[in-house]
């Protein structure tokens, strides 16, 4: 059988970002297998059709709630390809990463985008529900792990009902602050078998961050938005492989195998 393809959806509107950097690495490690091409959605207004075998949709800057005239194109492409998977037993697989995960909150109708009181950035603990302890592209971190977190907005409230009504699991949360009365937002939900999206940044690589933000302008500006002591919190953190299971950024990985495996296994043509 042919090689799968394989859409990278970018959602960054061509402003500089570590992620599509990130992304591309984790591609090299399985590019016997998959070709990609890249869609600038919000730069170039490029949509893939529903022809690929594997959906990577990236982070990316502003506000999931607001129309930037791209959204309906992208929540079209969603409809078909989970109206696909209900249909055919050859599937599609779809990751969200951040801006694509609020984005995917949205199409999915579940809970509620809202601005956070603060930026997120940093090295920040997630925790796992009890779903999430179960979840196997999750399996190699314990019950809580680090994450790289860089965002304005939040996904909150998130019911059982609407969950139910898709089938999806949340899997991970923000950690749990006693000390405040802010609501801990979700950090990763399986929507099936096929659909996973994260709200922290799965893609990051401590090798090639700490180098990017060890120096100006970046740890300037990181400085100057964050403070001094935020920035040498990040730095420690990315600098202990102890506490940073993100070193190895096991979980898109064990997607594309998962995806990799159940594609190659089944000959085409489908259905
Ligand atoms: N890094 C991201 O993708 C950020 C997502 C979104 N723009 C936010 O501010 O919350």
């Amino acid at each position: 059988m042919g090689r799968l393809r394989l859409a990278l959806i970018d959602m960054y509107n061509k402003v500089p970002n570590e992620g599509m950097r990130c992304i591309k690495d984790i591609l090299g490690e399985v590019k016997e297998e998959v070709d990609y091409q890249i869609f600038d959605l919000r730069g170039e207004d490029q949509l893939p059709d529903t022809s690929f075998d594997i959906y990577l949709s990236t982070g990316g800057p502003g506000n999931p709630l607001e129309e930037e005239g791209w959204e309906q194109g992208y929540f079209d492409l969603l409809q078909k390809l989970w109206e696909h998977n209900l249909t055919h037993s050859r599937k599609k697989y779809v990751f969200f990463i951040c801006h694509s995960f609020q984005m995917a909150s949205r199409f999915f109708g579940l809970g509620q985008l809202s601005q956070r009181h603060s930026t997120a950035f940093g090295a920040m603990r997630v925790h796992k529900t009890e779903e999430g302890k179960k979840d196997p592209f999750l399996s190699v971190f314990g019950d809580t792990f680090y994450a790289i977190d860089s965002r304005d907005h939040q996904l909150l409230n998130v019911t059982q009902e609407q969950l139910n009504k898709i089938g999806a699991k949340i899997v991970c949360m923000e950690k749990i602050r006693p000390h405040t009365d802010y609501k801990r937002a979700v950090m990763a939900i399986r929507f099936s078998d096929e659909f996973f999206g994260t709200q922290f940044h799965p893609e990051a690589d401590a090798e090639g961050l700490i180098p990017y933000f060890g120096v100006d302008p970046q740890k300037k500006g990181i400085i100057e938005k964050f403070g001094e002591k935020k920035f040498n919190k990040l730095m420690k953190i990315l600098e202990d492989p102890s506490r940073l299971n993100m070193a190895f950024r096991p979980i898109i990985p064990s997607f594309l195998q998962y995806a990799i495996q159940a594609l190659t296994k089944q000959e085409e043509p489908q259905n």
